[in-house]
């Protein structure tokens, strides 16, 4: 049912919608099940002895903040960096950002110093990102990229086009890439293969045939 497709960001934002308006499962069952898949992967094959989760303040920073959540309740040495105004957040993001604040997990709003952290988890953009990347998004972007840890992408790496696979301004180069549902177009060419690493397709339950025995 899932995985072999390679869909455009219209085509996942409409699997998206289906789901959760058609189908009935809540935005935030799909969050929690993508950030289950990333955490599961990092814990798997990434170092977890100080890991720095950099959200944006779309739902691709909600499964960042929820990555953190569940990081840090597995004992994880975790750090978030929300990059963007809080106020705008999707509600998604802002419910996440609540449990984490609940936790007391450390939420910094500027880049700390990067070469003590092992990991670092770029939840900046996913298919949401819209035109090319630049001010602080390029400089923290551009540091990230420069630091030793190890780099894993929540759903495709932050700057990447999902339709293009081009370069919007500046690109995360993940070592790892965990997807959601389906491999984006923009993941299998131009410039994105090179900045997905290897790519992860997690089941997060949204089907793109998926409908129902009527449909
Ligand atoms: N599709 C699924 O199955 C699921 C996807 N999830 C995650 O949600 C994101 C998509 O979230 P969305 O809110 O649409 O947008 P993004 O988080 O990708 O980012 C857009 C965000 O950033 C702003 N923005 C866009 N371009 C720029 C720019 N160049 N500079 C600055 N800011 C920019 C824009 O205004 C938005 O605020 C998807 O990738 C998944 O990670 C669900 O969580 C699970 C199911
Ligand atoms: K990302």
């Amino acid at each position: 049912m899932t995985g072999e497709q390679v869909l455009t960001a219209e085509q996942m934002a409409e699997c998206d919608r289906h789901t959760i308006e058609d189908i009935g499962l809540p935005s935030l069952v799909l969050m929690e099940r993508a950030a289950l898949a990333a955490t599961d992967v990092i814990v798997k094959q990434m170092s977890t002895n100080k890991v720095l989760v950099v959200c944006g303040v779309g739902n691709n920073g909600g499964d960042g903040l929820a990555v953190a959540r569940l990081l840090w309740l597995k004992g994880i040495p975790v750090t978030v960096v929300l990059i963007g105004n809080p106020e705008k957040a999707t509600a998604q993001t802002k419910t996440q950002l609540k449990v984490c604040q609940y936790y007391g997990i450390t939420i910094l709003e500027a880049l700390p110093e990067l070469d003590t952290y092992t990991t670092i988890v770029d939840a900046i953009f996913g298919i949401g990102l819209s035109r090319s990347v630049t001010g602080k998004f390029a400089t923290v972007i551009e540091q990230l990229n420069a630091a030793a840890a190890g780099k894993l992408a929540i759903d495709i790496a932050s700057g990447i086009s999902a339709n293009a696979g081009t370069v919007l301004g500046t690109a995360f180069k993940a070592d790892v890439t965990v997807t959601m549902a389906y491999q984006k177009i923009g993941q299998t060419i131009a410039q994105g293969p090179a900045y997905n690493g290897d790519i992860i397709v997690a089941d997060i339950g949204i089907y793109q045939d998926d409908h129902s025995i009527e449909g």
